[in-house]
């Protein structure tokens, strides 16, 4: 067992045995790489906080008891999303917290530390090892995030907390009574549901928490109802409470604070993908898409700040992606998900008029239904990432799903599937790079959907 993991059980079971490799483990923890790593973190923000925009300020939330004790900097914001959720929905979330953390920061220093990913809904693979704990690293380039917000790994927040306890747990939930009028409000109230349970031996929360379940906890629970923007919970979080680590679990019931804006697309930009990831998604494009950057138009710019691009700057490659949303979704969204045989007639009349012979197709559909819609595009070159064994046993699942998307994001020309999170961040992808929008906001549409609308154009916005 990992010394860390003898200290997480000591400390959740309070065993006086224990205190030995505790303290050695606390004292060991002094060391130097977690200090810089808490500098970097803060040097980098501090650097790139001249680019911050100088949004709202605050009243003290007069509802909750004022706390007048002083909180010890820098603070820890934790939160996590309803588990059935998937990637993409996840990324969104994500967004909605970074925005309240910068602006937490406006006052005083807090981290936003990342969610490990563990075992979501659409992680199916049974052959590439654990798919529990996933640091954020894997998957984003975390120096760019840093670049909007402070951020640290779970692993990393373990380990300079004292104790593998977080101070405060809010679980987030809708108002019970449901609502009349939409109105910003939040307020303490009995759990309409409650996954964590209570140990009244050492009194403490224990839960999911990201798959580490018994060997992290929480010293104090509470519902809050809410129905509001995110940074509804900066007065809270505030003045309201000194604790130095805060989770809200049920993140996704608070509301992007303005969808779309300038500070929507820093955010949004921050959010680079691992350029693991991206390298092999840009070693695909080129052997079977012969598709690269230079040609393509499609250079990214070191640092996403100083990245500007206009509409119609990017070429893309010869090939028309498709993002075919099938599995649970087909099922969920029955009426807005083509039959196999309808996707792949407008499939062809988009190729046709594009005058595009090849076609890439993302897409979480079965090999059975991937190959029968090939057969409907016989007069196409059709192609599907297929990842190595390594690959996938490296990045797994996740990454798989980021490789497809990165791939669809440098298409001539992309189509996607209503309403799918998956597709949405396709075209934000596609918006950054500088992609005509009429080659971005489209999608496939159900055979019995005549008026067949288009998605909604969310352009890109720069401050
Ligand atoms: C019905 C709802 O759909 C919502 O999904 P939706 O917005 O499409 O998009 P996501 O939130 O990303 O969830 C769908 C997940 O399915 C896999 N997936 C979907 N399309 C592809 C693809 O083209 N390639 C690969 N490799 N993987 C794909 C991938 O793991 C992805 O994160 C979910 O967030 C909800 O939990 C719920 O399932």
């Amino acid at each position: 067992m990992s010394r860390q993991r003898q200290v997480f059980r000591c400390l959740s079971h309070q065993s006086h045995h224990c205190h030995y490799h505790t303290s050695q483990f606390i004292l060991g923890l002094k060391n130097l790489k977690l200090v810089i790593l808490l500098l970097a973190i803060h040097v980098n923000f501090l650097l790139s906080s001249e680019d911050r925009d100088d949004t709202n300020s605050y009243e003290p939330d007069s509802k909750f008891k004022v706390v007048v004790e002083e909180a010890k900097a820098p603070r820890y914001l934790l939160y996590d999303v309803n588990p059935g959720e998937g990637f993409n929905l996840r990324r969104d979330v994500y967004m909605r917290i970074a925005v309240l953390v910068q602006n937490l920061n406006d006052a005083a220093p807090w981290i936003l530390v990342l969610p490990p990913w563990s075992r979501l809904y659409h992680w199916k693979s049974q052959d590439v090892g654990s798919q529990d704990m996933i640091p954020w690293s894997t998957f984003f380039d975390l120096p760019s995030l840093r670049k909007f917000v402070p951020v640290m790994e779970f692993e990393d927040f373990l380990k300079i907390n004292r104790e593998p306890v977080i101070d405060e747990l809010y679980y987030l939930q809708n108002y019970k009574e449901g609502w009349d009028k939409w109105e910003e409000k939040m307020d303490k109230r009995p759990c309409i549901m409650n996954p964590y349970n209570f140990d009244s031996k050492n009194k403490l929360w224990y839960g999911w928490f990201f798959g580490y379940n018994d060997e992290v906890a929480a010293r104090k629970f509470e519902c809050i109802s809410v129905m509001g923007h995110a940074s509804i919970f900066k007065p809270f979080l505030l003045t309201n409470t000194s604790a130095r680590s805060v989770m809200l679990d049920r993140a996704e019931t608070v509301l992007h604070d303005r969808y779309g804006d300038s500070v929507f697309w820093k955010v949004r930009r921050s959010m680079r993908f691992s350029k693991q990831l991206r390298d092999v998604a840009d070693a695909y494009r080129k052997l079977h898409l012969n598709s690269t950057d230079e040609e393509d138009k499609t250079v990214l710019d070191d640092d996403w700040i100083n990245m500007k691009r206009n509409h119609g700057d990017a070429r893309g490659g010869a090939y028309l992606a498709v993002h075919l949303r099938r599995a649970d979704f087909a099922k969920v969204r029955e009426k807005d998900v083509p039959s196999l045989k309808y996707a792949a007639k407008q499939i062809k009349k988009l190729s046709k008029q594009q005058e595009l012979k090849h076609i890439f197709v993302a897409t979480d559909a079965p090999l059975e239904e991937y190959n029968e819609l090939k057969k409907y595009l016989k007069d196409y070159k059709v192609h599907r990432y297929e990842p190595s064994f390594e690959v996938k046993k490296k990045y797994k699942d996740g990454a798989v799903a980021i490789i497809d998307q990165w791939i669809c994001a440098h298409a001539r020309y992309f189509v996607g599937t209503k309403e799918s999170t998956f597709s949405f961040r396709i075209q934000d992808e596609r918006e950054i790079l500088g992609f005509s929008p009429d080659t971005t906001f489209n999608r496939l549409c159900h055979e019995k959907d005549k008026t067949c609308e288009q998605p909604t154009r969310w352009l890109i916005s720069y401050s």
